[in-house]
């Protein structure tokens, strides 16, 4: 693209202390000659609409001379870009700017053809004054022009870039300002003010790092406040979410793995049953997270941050939350006597809580390393889980349900819709998103989606150690992980996980001993957190319970990871 910065990060540390944006003044910008009186009212109206839907759908581009609603010229002037000067023109929705032709002395017309080029102002998120300032100096400087940051996309993964307009006029620089900051500011689902908690310890304990070097740089450039925390312990975040003044935020962010993520997500929700006066000692209709999350990966799996960005790449999750995607997900609430346990996003039983509890014994090996002993230290000491699955299968179609349906469908569950299996099971995975990663880039479950009011139910009978690594295997290929005889996966709106103790299933094959830590209890992994919970555990599926900042992706880009030990 013509104009734009090589090094984008490289121009925005360098330059943001030599840039500062006019004042804003009492009275309106005059108009750009040339626009008659209607035109600009019904621009304006136009320009209302587009910002009370907070998104806005760019128009097809039609070329240089044509313009579709939303791309008629608000404002057209001359900039020098790059080395060359342009005609730029700006509209509701996009800025164009397209190369002059010089005349040639002998009044022959050039023969190359001028090739406009644009960026879609839905993709602009920060517009600065450039001047340029000597050594020391503060404030004023001579201007040069203005520089909008806006993101590219380069399949799943967004890039900050810059444009510069140079032109050394401050009239005619503040009335473009003027109008461009007017159309940013309209894009109400942009967050102004964040609540961010970092985890320092998360996988290579980089998150701190990785915040103040590449995502607060831009939430600055984006004119974000906000209000850190990093976190001194487990739990810390969650305290925090239950008291804070959360009015004060347009979103929370959190920069670690899928345990903080979980652990913030839990605070959101256990913030918004306390406001709403929701009992949770019972079977309860929650109500939804007050605040958008966005999740700034820096963790070992990201489960949650590659199903809603397709990577695992804190500079994408950065311009999600600037750019306020945002993508409501389900939630599965997890209970147990008629107490909530938890919400979470995925719930596991044996092998996934097995490979869990290695791995939190082997917390003195670096975490690479720790996952792959962890994994292979579960494959060798695998063992079934003895218990009774029940599940009601999800009668959600592709049509939205309302909330009230909604509540009605969880609450009027006949005990003939309850599907009952039992028996000997090397693992039980419970999943309200498709929960992708580098190991399973199609996700864990690619049969769900972030929101179709279901989850995925992956229960893999007990088989032979080899059978189950091919099963396994199958995750980061192109085959079916689920296409064996042993694995059983299900749309489900409902599961009761129960094991059974050692008399209640006289049909058991004496050569399996089960694993079960004591008496009737299962050790679950629910978000890479291990809780052990005697008796029957009932998960539900709770539809768009919380919003991330994101969108919606079909399969992860991270390169597929094959776990060497396997
Ligand atoms: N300062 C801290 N000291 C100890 N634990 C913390 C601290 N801050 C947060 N935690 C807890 O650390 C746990 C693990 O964090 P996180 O999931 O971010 O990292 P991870 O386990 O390395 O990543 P992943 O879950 O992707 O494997 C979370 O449950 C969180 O509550």
């Amino acid at each position: 693209m013509s104009g734009s910065s090589k090094n984008p990060t490289d121009a925005i540390q360098t330059r943001s202390e030599r840039r500062e944006e006019f004042k804003e003044k009492e009275q309106p910008v005059s108009e750009s000659p040339g626009l008659p009186g209607s035109r600009v009212r019904a621009r304006k109206k136009r320009q209302e609409e587009l910002h009370h839907s907070g998104e806005e759908t760019p128009p097809a581009h039609k070329g240089k001379d044509q313009y579709c609603i939303g791309d008629e010229p608000i404002i057209r002037g001359i900039f020098q870009i790059g080395k060359t000067s342009h005609d730029v023109i700006l509209s509701a929705t996009r800025l164009t700017w397209t190369r002059i032709q010089p005349e040639s002395p002998t009044g022959e017309s050039s023969q190359k053809k001028a090739v406009d080029d644009f960026v879609e102002l839905k993709d602009v998120f920060a517009v600065k004054v450039k001047r340029r300032r000597s050594a020391g100096q503060q404030s004023g400087g001579t201007l040069l022009g203005i520089t909008l940051f806006f993101c590219k996309r380069k399949a799943a993964k967004l890039k900050d870039d810059t444009i510069h307009l140079d032109n050394l006029s401050v009239d005619h620089c503040e009335i473009w300002f003027r109008h461009l900051k007017d159309i940013l500011s309209g894009f109400k689902h942009r967050p102004k003010s964040l609540k961010v908690f970092v985890n320092p310890i998360s996988h290579k304990k980089e998150a701190y790092q990785i915040y103040q070097d590449r995502v607060a740089p831009l939430f600055k450039l984006a004119d974000i406040q906000t209000d850190v925390t990093v976190t001194e312990s487990k739990g810390h975040a969650l305290s925090i979410l239950k008291e804070c003044r959360l009015d004060e935020y347009d979103g929370v962010v959190c920069v670690g793995g899928d345990g903080s993520v979980a652990e913030v997500a839990q605070g959101l929700l256990l913030r918004a049953q306390m406001e709403a006066e929701r009992d949770t000692h019972s079977v309860f209709m929650p109500v939804p997270a007050p605040l958008p999350l966005g999740v700034i990966p820096a963790g070992s799996a990201n489960v949650v941050a590659c199903s809603v960005y397709g990577v695992k790449h804190p500079v994408t999750a950065a311009l999600h939350i600037i750019l306020g995607h945002r993508q409501p997900v389900d939630m599965c609430s997890m209970s147990s006597t008629g107490e909530l346990l938890r919400f979470g996003f995925c719930a596991m039983v044996g092998f996934g809580s097995q490979v869990q509890a290695v791995a939190e014994r082997l917390n003195w090996i670096p975490p690479m390393r720790r996952h792959e002993l962890a994994l292979l230290s579960a494959l060798t000491q695998l063992r079934p889980e003895d218990c009774e699955v029940s599940f009601v299968p999800s009668s959600a179609g592709e049509r939205d349900h309302t909330l009230s349906e909604l509540e009605e469908d969880l609450t009027n569950v006949d005990d003939d819709e309850w599907q009952v299996r039992r028996g000997l099971y090397l693992s039980i995975t419970i999943m309200s998103i498709p929960c992708m990663c580098s190991v399973a880039p199609k996700g864990l479950a690619p049969f769900t989606r972030m929101n179709n009011n279901s989850m995925a139910l992956t229960a893999v009978a007990n088989t032979s150690r080899s059978e189950f690594i091919k099963h396994l295997k199958r995750y980061s290929s192109s085959y079916n992980p689920f296409s064996f005889s042993f694995v059983e996966v299900q749309r489900v709106q409902a599961v009761k996980l129960r094991p059974l103790s050692h008399g209640d299933d006289e049909q058991r094959d004496s050569k399996h001993t089960p694993f079960i830590p004591s008496e009737g209890t299962l050790t679950w992994n629910i978000d890479g957190e291990l809780l052990e919970v005697q008796g029957e555990v009932l998960i539900r599926v709770h539809t768009k319970l919380l919003t991330l900042f994101g969108s919606h992706v079909e399969e992860a880009e991270e390169p597929p990871a094959n776990c060497s030990c396997i």
